[in-house]
């Protein structure tokens, strides 16, 4: 739990994407069966079920598995999460951080699961606003805190690399539930995560 070693994929379905990575590389005009392109496909396949492993692992669970009862009634905030994911319309890369805040109604969670769920969501094809409210509504219902707060800056390849070519516009989604729908306690999460936004 929850990360799948580099050896453990499905033989099946790493030979399937490996076949098709194949006739891509030849597609593209390359000679798959040169020194350095070997292994490729291989290497491709495993990569690629490696950033979309996020569907075989539960969220909830991950959160579940560390919630203390505890009386703290702060703004926990666990900022500048890394985070990698694939667009799902080029399945280019889009990265950047997420920044995410909860105010504990009982119960907190292990603080590292937080980052965890984060990948979750992120290891799958997405689009930064499914992300955002993914990682919202799971905090939300599976910790039921009185407030949950999710921010994420991202950068997508899709519109660095190709497309429109703009190697510097970074794109802000945000979700806010409960005391985090107040403007005053909204706020102050902005506040303290802004000295780190861009
Ligand atoms: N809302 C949203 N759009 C995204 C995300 N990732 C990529 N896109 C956009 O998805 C859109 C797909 O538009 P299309 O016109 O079908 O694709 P395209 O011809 O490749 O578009 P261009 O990127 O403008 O060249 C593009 O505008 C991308 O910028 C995302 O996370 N959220
Ligand atoms: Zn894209």
């Amino acid at each position: 739990m929850p990360y799948k070693h580099y050896e453990e994929y499905n033989l099946e379905i790493t030979d399937e994407i490996k076949s098709q990575y194949q006739n891509i590389i030849t597609n593209i005009g390359e000679d798959v069966s040169r020194d350095g392109l070997q292994k490729t496909p291989e290497r491709a396949s495993k990569a690629m079920q490696f950033l979309t492993q996020g569907y075989e692992l539960d969220a909830a669970e991950i959160l579940k598995s560390a919630m203390f009862k505890e009386s703290y009634n702060e703004m926990v905030i666990v900022k500048n999460i890394e985070l990698y994911s694939l667009c799902e319309h080029h399945l280019l890369p889009f990265f950047g951080k997420a920044h995410i805040a909860y105010i504990p109604n009982g119960h907190i969670v292990g603080l590292s699961k937080i980052p965890r769920i984060v990948d979750v969501f992120a290891r799958r094809l997405q689009v930064q606003e499914r992300l955002t409210k993914q990682i919202l509504d799971c905090i939300n219902d599976t910790l039921k805190p009185q407030g949950v707060a999710v921010v994420i800056e991202a950068s997508h390849m899709c519109m660095m690399m190709r497309g429109v070519q703009k190697q510097n516009s970074v794109t802000t989604t945000s979700g806010f539930r409960g005391q985090f729908e107040k403007i005053e306690t909204r706020n102050e999460f902005l506040k303290l995560i802004s000295e780190d936004l861009s």
